[in-house]
């Protein structure tokens, strides 16, 4: 993938210095309404003032020959969002990247003075320890892991949660996250959605209507 700055400084949504943020990194194919969800769950439950939704041009672990376009994912994330502390951007494309990793560092030299949150399912959680980098992920910027069963046993015995054990915060530390120096991660649990994009395609890959 192409590097492009100008697409870049443009897909980076407006920030003012201070502000806590939270990076919902996703393939949105399609969007569904527990992606909303969680993200208000965490804007409230870690007092967060904005949630940046980053489309991805593809999962590095997952088989993206069925994902659809990202100007359509986009687009529909856009529609789903509906919140104006919801943004939705396709930096990672902007910057040539698929993995996390990269998008950290470019944001932390980029955005100075954004205090920001990674924020992902529990299913995520469970093959952290696949990621490219992860552990650098976890020294760069605070974690929160949302709940999503049937993930959450799975998830919390996989080798990343137990690197990390002594950095998890109690649940009731929430609010306190976005300010903790990292490695900081907490495991937020009371909001259980079934949803997935799985179930919202065809098996050939287009989105249920
Ligand atoms: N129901 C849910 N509960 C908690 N986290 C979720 C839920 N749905 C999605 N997420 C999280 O949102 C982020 C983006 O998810 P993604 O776009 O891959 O949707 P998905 O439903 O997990 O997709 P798929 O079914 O194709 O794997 C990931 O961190 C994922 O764990
Ligand atoms: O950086 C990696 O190696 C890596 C491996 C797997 C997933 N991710 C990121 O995890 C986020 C969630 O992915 P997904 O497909 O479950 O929505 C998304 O931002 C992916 O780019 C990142």
């Amino acid at each position: 993938m192409t590097p492009d700055p100008v697409a870049a400084r443009r897909a980076v949504p407006a920030y003012s210095p201070g502000m806590r943020i939270g990076l919902l990194g996703g393939s949105f194919n399609p969007p569904h309404e527990a992606h909303r969800a969680i993200s208000r769950f965490a804007l409230t439950r870690l007092k967060l003032d904005r949630i940046w939704w980053l489309v991805s041009p593809g999962n590095p672990l997952k088989d993206v020959t069925a994902l659809r376009e990202l100007d359509a994912r986009v687009g529909a994330a856009q529609a789903m969002a509906d919140d104006p502390r919801i943004q939705v951007s396709c930096l990672e494309a902007a910057i040539g990247t698929r993995y996390t990793a990269d998008t950290i560092d470019y944001l932390l030299r980029h955005c100075p003075g954004a205090r920001f949150v990674w924020i992902m399912g529990a299913d995520n959680l469970a093959q952290f320890h696949r990621w490219q980098r992860w552990q650098r992920i976890a020294t760069s910027l605070p974690i929160a892991v949302i709940d999503r069963p049937p993930a959450t046993f799975r998830a919390l015995a996989a080798p990343a949660a137990q690197t990390l054990k002594r950095y998890r915060l109690a649940g009731n530390a929430a609010a306190t996250l976005a300010d903790r120096a990292p490695p900081s991660w907490i495991f937020l649990t009371g909001l259980k959605s079934p949803l997935s994009s799985t179930s919202l395609r065809n098996p050939d890959g287009s989105w249920k209507k």
